[in-house]
């Protein structure tokens, strides 16, 4: 067991949690095998001596809690809980984060920190990266919630205010991570409009008593305990939530975005504008300004929401640096934003100003009504907002110091509960993406011959859909699970393990995933993880390889790189070096794919140093501000809109 960083003031004792948990089997063997009203009695039992004062993470209600939790899943799942997800409870009970590699079974770790701080009677709000794992979470733990006596209820996107209500009156609820910071957004609003005056004030008003009319969804913010934590608190939290007023009608500047994607069509590269060399960012040039200040210039237009250049700026960036089947997905005539992390598709949220009606000019579109933001906050200070917040991750290294620093989080790893068996394989070198591609299809076709399933991690959906269509022309057996696919994504998971299945995927693959493994395709080697490119951020790539070799099954790994991969071409120096190693194909050797892999992650350090100080600057201007509403007409962070 290893502290990653500084040790902060919820730092659980390393040397104190085997105790723990030898404490909570010994209590477990008192009430082994009691029926369901004596478990609940006891339960009522430790929430009274809750309710009285006693800390959650103090030896005795850990013990007994812990036990309690240990016997209603026997019970109820008919499971024991490892050492190790005992380990991994007790630390979030501290308010700490957890990292426990991929598969070790980390959504029965976390029941037992929330039912303990549960009994605070202040409600438990667990946050998952998306409402398929908060559903299927939800619904694999609620009876053992229920077996304990305290409720348990879910947020699903569609539910209304009374069924969002009766969600959070129970003890623990289950959303996906933007959920609840949007509901907070939603009450604020509810209780200025009734009231008036500073968003906050009313609430402080009501937590110290004063009576209020409004009906509230949130009972406050206690405890968050955060499922893939460094997803919801790092990689989701480079955009604010934004909750702005639906916006349906034909935008009132919708000829200014289509003259200003016609003006954008005229630009070139270098001379007129410039892209970062990490596509992060695009910027005019003075030329480019001049090129756009012609005399047809709308620059007296009052339907203009901004200045003239900035229209072009965006229908410049809708052009370069917005994807279809990238970064977004067209359906219904309606543009839907992908999450670039989890490869999941939003129907109902929006790029904010203008940015989502300059793709949808892009794409010939009818070009809405830019909404109106209402309020907004970043995650993170929402996140800070909890009295209680503890998390778990199969990946917190590489982002513990921002756990750290932003919410003054331990993390403590745990270890393996048995040796993984994962076999990393030599990576594969390419020309180009027609190599990489046939080399994939050979690879996968011996897979498939020998039963061994396999799962392939492509980055977006238009690389899956290229990827598919080999995989047909070549009469392959496959699935394709993406987003778009028509069949239901559980039971695409659900059959990825079996022996020789072949899964082409986007990252919806990734985190929370679980593939189970037949008998066949364990005895054929496990589940081979082919990556046809790495992403800017490793634990990205981490996440995919964890679908593989889980609890001690066998499997294996494989990265394929080619020339024209975009992170390569970011690098001149790795494309230089994969150069001279495609020209002498008898040299590679694991040293060489080992040393690939080193540059590629210096490359990934640097991306996501980039990314932790726009996080930074984003934290530091919203706790400057304070506010909460939107000024009608300011510009925002760039953010996503709902
Ligand atoms: N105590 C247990 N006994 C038997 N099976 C278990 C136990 N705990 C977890 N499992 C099984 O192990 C598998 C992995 O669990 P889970 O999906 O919770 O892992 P995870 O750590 O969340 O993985 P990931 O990091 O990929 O999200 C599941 O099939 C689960 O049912």
């Amino acid at each position: 067991m290893r502290l990653l960083h500084n040790r902060c003031r919820s730092t659980p004792s390393l040397r104190d949690l085997p105790n723990h948990v030898a404490a909570i089997r010994d209590a477990q063997s008192a009430i082994q095998r009691s029926d369901r009203e004596t478990l609940r009695a006891h339960t009522l039992q430790l929430r009274e001596f809750v309710q009285r004062g006693a800390e959650v993470a103090s030896p005795k209600v850990l013990a007994l809690g812990g036990a309690l939790v240990c016997e209603a899943v026997a019970q109820v799942l008919g499971k024991s809980l490892y050492d190790v997800q005992l380990t991994a409870g007790i630390i979030l009970a501290h308010g700490a984060v957890a990292e426990m590699q991929t598969g070790e079974g980390k959504t029965l770790s976390g029941l037992m920190p929330a039912v303990l701080h549960a009994l605070s009677g202040r409600g438990v709000h667990v946050a998952t990266p998306n409402t398929y794992l908060a559903t299927r979470d939800f619904e694999t733990l609620r009876p053992v919630i229920e077996h304990l006596g305290l409720t348990a209820g879910c947020l699903s996107d569609d539910a209304d205010h009374g069924q969002r209500a009766a969600a959070y009156e129970c003890d623990i609820t289950y959303a996906p991570g933007y959920a609840f910071g949007f509901d907070y957004l939603r009450d604020q609003m509810a209780l200025r409009s009734t009231a008036g005056g500073r968003l906050g004030d009313q609430l402080r008003q009501r937590l110290r008593g004063a009576a209020s009319e409004t009906q509230l969804l949130q009972r406050g913010r206690h405890c968050a305990i955060l499922d893939e934590i460094d997803h919801v608190l790092v990689d989701d939290a480079t955009s604010p939530l934004i909750l702005s007023a639906a916006g349906d009608r034909e935008a009132p500047d919708a000829a200014i975005h289509q003259a200003a994607k016609q003006i954008a069509a005229t630009l070139s590269a270098e001379e007129h504008f410039q892209i970062a060399p990490d596509g992060s960012g695009l910027e005019l040039l003075p030329a480019g300004i001049e090129a756009i200040y012609d005399d047809s210039a709308p620059t007296g237009d009052p339907q203009l929401r901004r200045a003239w250049h900035e229209y072009v700026h965006l229908a410049l960036r809708a052009t370069h640096q917005f994807h279809r089947d990238v970064h977004y997905i067209v359906t219904a005539d309606k543009v839907r934003i992908i999450d670039a992390s989890t490869g999941r598709v939003f129907d109902d949220r929006t790029w904010n100003d203008g940015q989502h009606q300059a793709i949808e000019a892009k794409e010939g579109l009818r070009i809405t009504t830019e909404q109106t933001a209402l309020a907004r906050i970043t995650r993170q200070r929402f996140y800070r907002m909890y009295d209680v917040l503890c998390g778990m991750t199969g990946t917190a290294a590489g982002c513990a110091a921002e756990l750290n620093e932003f919410y003054h989080l331990s993390v403590v790893e745990v270890p393996l509960r048995v040796p993984s068996r994962r076999r990393t394989l030599a990576s594969v070198r390419c020309t180009d993406i027609q190599e990489k591609r046939n080399r994939i299809v050979d690879e996968a076709r011996n897979c498939q011959r020998r039963g061994q399933p396999v799962l392939i991690g492509t980055h977006s959906i238009a690389e899956s859909q290229q990827l598919a269509e080999r995989f047909e022309t070549e009469g392959l057996r496959f699935e394709l699970l993406n987003g778009k696919q028509d069949a239901d994504e559980a039971e695409i998971i659900a059959a990825a393990g079996r022996c020789g299945a072949i899964t082409i995927a986007t990252n919806l693959a990734g985190r929370g995933t679980d593939i189970h493994l037949d008998a066949d395709a364990a005895a054929a080697g496990g589940l081979h993880v082919i990556i046809t490119q790495h992403h800017a951020i490793d634990r990205v790539d981490r996440q995919l390889i964890g679908r593989s070799a889980r609890q001690g099954d066998p499997g294996s790994v494989r990265f394929y790189y080619a020339l024209d991969d975009p992170l390569i071409r970011q690098a001149p120096w790795i494309a230089r070096w994969l150069e001279r190693q495609i020209a002498n194909p008898s040299d590679h050797s694991d040293r060489d794919s080992q040393r690939l892999a080193n540059m590629i992650a210096k490359l990934q350090v640097q991306h996501q140093r980039r990314q932790a100080s726009l996080r930074r600057d984003l934290l530091q201007k919203d706790l400057a501000t304070q506010n909460l509403i939107v000024k009608p007409r300011t510009r925002s962070a760039q953010g996503i809109e709902k």
